[in-house]
């Protein structure tokens, strides 16, 4: 074993990609962008649940553990100036210096994704074990290093449970160095459990944030999440949408900002995520939180629009591509088969739904106080799973995040998990709605792979329009509209936004995103041809076996994490993919979060807008 000292990772990006980003950033921007996306941000960012505690008083209790546990190698913590509920721990940079001897030849390879997140101050978990010396017990010091993917592949070539040898050092499997830490377990259990901390940092290329387990009323956020959430400003007992909520960070948040008064809506595509948020909120003791299954997309209720387009696909829909077809027939299939179960299902589901008109009728509280749908059965099982299972959180928030609760009665108070989902919600029927859309999640950090292609860029952004569009009737005249993203891509970003108001502009309109933390937003168009060029010019064959077959069959996503599966890139959305972006005075509306930028976040993007007037329905 000879680990390297440095920590200076090569990354490889998609060609194509890489010029896109160039072009619309600059190159220097990009480069520089590109060495901040290697490392995570030197600050953590504390959230405080101050319906539950002072951030003064976390901010001592920090404190007093940086000096017992981190004397010297920290600066103190402090509330962020703009973001009241925010608190920093500064970190300072690593020299680097590891003492890789001191493991005496003991290693562990640990899988990309876990090294990502141990490198955010995350302990090594068993499922995240990849390989490791032989003879390992409880209390060795061992070296940590990561196995990276290969470009284009999704594999590192390690099975796990392989016992580390000098061939598994060999140059072609690419490995990373990030420290020494203590083993927890024995070689044995790393592989044999299924859960459990198996190794934990003693020295890492980064600096170990100060712990925050056993905090009261905490947990890890990024800062530009809180911001995101803060730019919607929901008011208690108000009625407040998030399309895209799992695993609920930004939900939250916003419950927390409403006072725990009012409803916070909450959906998510599948039931797991669903219930994710659930559990999140009912960790931290709000109770205003209804989370569902729901396909965001297709939140609105247009009655009309909804019974045409079922009728159209009975008669065999003109309209259809054969693959649809297809989908529709298994579909049918289906539903045959689950005969009286799905009747039933459709009941609850429509029970569902009128629960939540009769809530408009009735008002937040009302609604806060009656949940859709109570199945008291299921909420005690979802209740000893929260018991067993630690929290974690995903999507924007990746790293580690501890989940810290303050909260003494949350089984008391917490709402009761929803099993069903309602079929949709009429226009208009929210004060505020927050899409944090599903993206191309190009702002992470660390990260030690980019597999994005442009074709999933248009994907991601095509897909974000779509939320918008839903997002747009749901609101309220006189409501808020708060757009995120964790992506540096201008046409996820800007693009959406001039979509949005060249669409809507009788009656969307940019408003100030506040506080206002990070910097302002691309101005004019992408200098050479947008998305849709680096989709033509795409150097890859399955990018351009995409770009040709647009608007005739389906293409599937590439990536797992969070990949929004958009069929294809069509015809009719071609136009869509030219790129302009915003004026002079737009820009310095929404926010855009460097990762090289001062502020050294994650990189993000936030834009508010207020509804001034119904959509007109030839725009439904
Ligand atoms: C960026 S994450 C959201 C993070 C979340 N807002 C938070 O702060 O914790 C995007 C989420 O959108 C969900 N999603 C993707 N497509 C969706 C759809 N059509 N409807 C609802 N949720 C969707 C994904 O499952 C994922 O959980």
């Amino acid at each position: 074993m000879s680990p390297a000292m440095d920590f200076e990772p090569r990354v490889h990006w998609d060609v194509s990609v890489q010029s896109y980003l160039e072009a619309a950033l600059e190159a220097q921007r990009f480069q520089d962008i590109q060495k901040a996306l290697i490392r995570p941000p030197l600050s953590t960012c504390l959230r405080v649940n101050s319906l539950r505690v002072s951030t003064e008083a976390v901010v001592k209790q920090v404190n007093a553990r940086v000096s017992r546990q981190q004397r010297g190698s920290h600066n103190l913590a402090a509330v962020h100036p703009l973001v009241p509920d925010a608190v920093m721990l500064p970190g300072q940079p690593s020299d680097g210096c590891i003492d890789y001897a001191a493991a005496g030849g003991k290693e562990v390879r640990i899988t990309r994704k876990t090294g990502e997140a141990v490198l955010r101050g995350a302990p090594i978990y068993a499922p995240g074990m990849l390989a490791c010396s032989a003879h390992i017990n409880a209390g060795d010091l061992v070296a940590v290093s990561i196995a990276i993917e290969p470009p284009g592949s999704e594999w590192c070539g390690i099975t796990r449970g392989s016992l580390l040898t000098e061939a598994l050092n060999a140059p072609s499997l690419r490995t990373l160095y990030i420290g020494v830490g203590r083993a927890q377990m024995s070689r044995a259990d790393m592989f044999r459990q299924s859960s459990g901390t198996a190794v934990v940092m003693e020295q890492s290329v980064f600096p170990m944030p100060v712990p925050v387990q056993g905090l009261q009323g905490v947990m890890i956020q990024n800062l530009p999440s809180i911001v995101a959430a803060m730019a919607l400003q929901p008011k208690p007992g108000s009625r407040v949408l998030d399309m895209c909520a799992a695993p609920g960070g930004k939900a939250t948040m916003l419950a927390q900002l409403m006072r725990d008064q009012g409803v916070v809506v909450a959906l998510d595509r599948s039931q797991a995520k669903a219930s994710q948020v659930t559990s999140l909120a009912n960790e931290l003791g709000l109770t205003i939180i209804q989370a569902f299954r729901m396909d965001a997309t297709r939140a609105v209720l247009l009655e009309k629009r909804s019974r045409g387009k079922q009728q159209e696909q009975q008669q065999g829909g003109g309209q259809l591509t054969p693959e649809e077809w297809e989908q529709q027939q298994q579909r049918l299939a289906v539903s045959a088969a689950a005969g009286a179960e799905k009747v039933q299902k459709r009941a609850a589901r429509k029970h569902a739904a009128r629960v939540l008109r009769g809530f408009e009728q009735s008002g937040p509280k009302a609604s806060a106080a009656q949940p859709p749908i109570q199945d008291h059965h299921n909420h005690q099982q979802q209740q000893q799973q929260q018991q067993q299972e630690p929290s974690r959180l995903e999507g924007h928030e990746s790293g580690s995040a501890h989940a810290a609760a303050a909260v003494q009665h949350q089984h008391e108070v917490a709402p009761p998990a929803l099993q069903a989902s309602p079929e949709g919600f009429p226009p208009e029927s929210f004060d505020a709605v927050l899409l944090d859309a599903p993206c191309s999640a190009l702002g992470l950090r660390p990260r030690l792979v980019q597999s994005a292609t442009p074709l999933y860029l248009a994907q991601c952004g095509l897909y974000a329009r779509k939320l918008l569009d839903a997002a747009v009737h749901l609101i309220r005249p006189g409501g808020r509209l708060l757009f995120s993203t964790c992506t540096i891509s201008p046409f996820e970003n800007e693009a959406s936004v001039r979509y949005i108001l060249d669409k809507f502009s009788h009656c969307i309109r940019l408003v100030p995103a506040e506080p206002r933390v990070g910097g302002a937003g691309l101005v004019g168009r992408h200098p050479s041809g947008g998305i849709q060029a680096c989709l033509n010019n795409s150097s890859t064959e399955r990018e351009q076996r995409g770009a040709s077959v647009q608007g005739q069959e389906g293409v599937q996503c590439q990536n797992s994490h969070d990949a929004p599966c958009m069929r294809a890139v069509g015809d009719g959305e071609k136009a869509q993919c030219s790129e302009a972006w915003l004026s002079e005075e737009e820009a310095s509306l929404v926010q855009r979060f460097d990762p090289s930028g001062p502020q050294d976040t994650i990189g993000f993007f936030v834009a508010a807008f207020e509804k001034t007037q119904s959509v007109c329905q030839t725009q439904q």
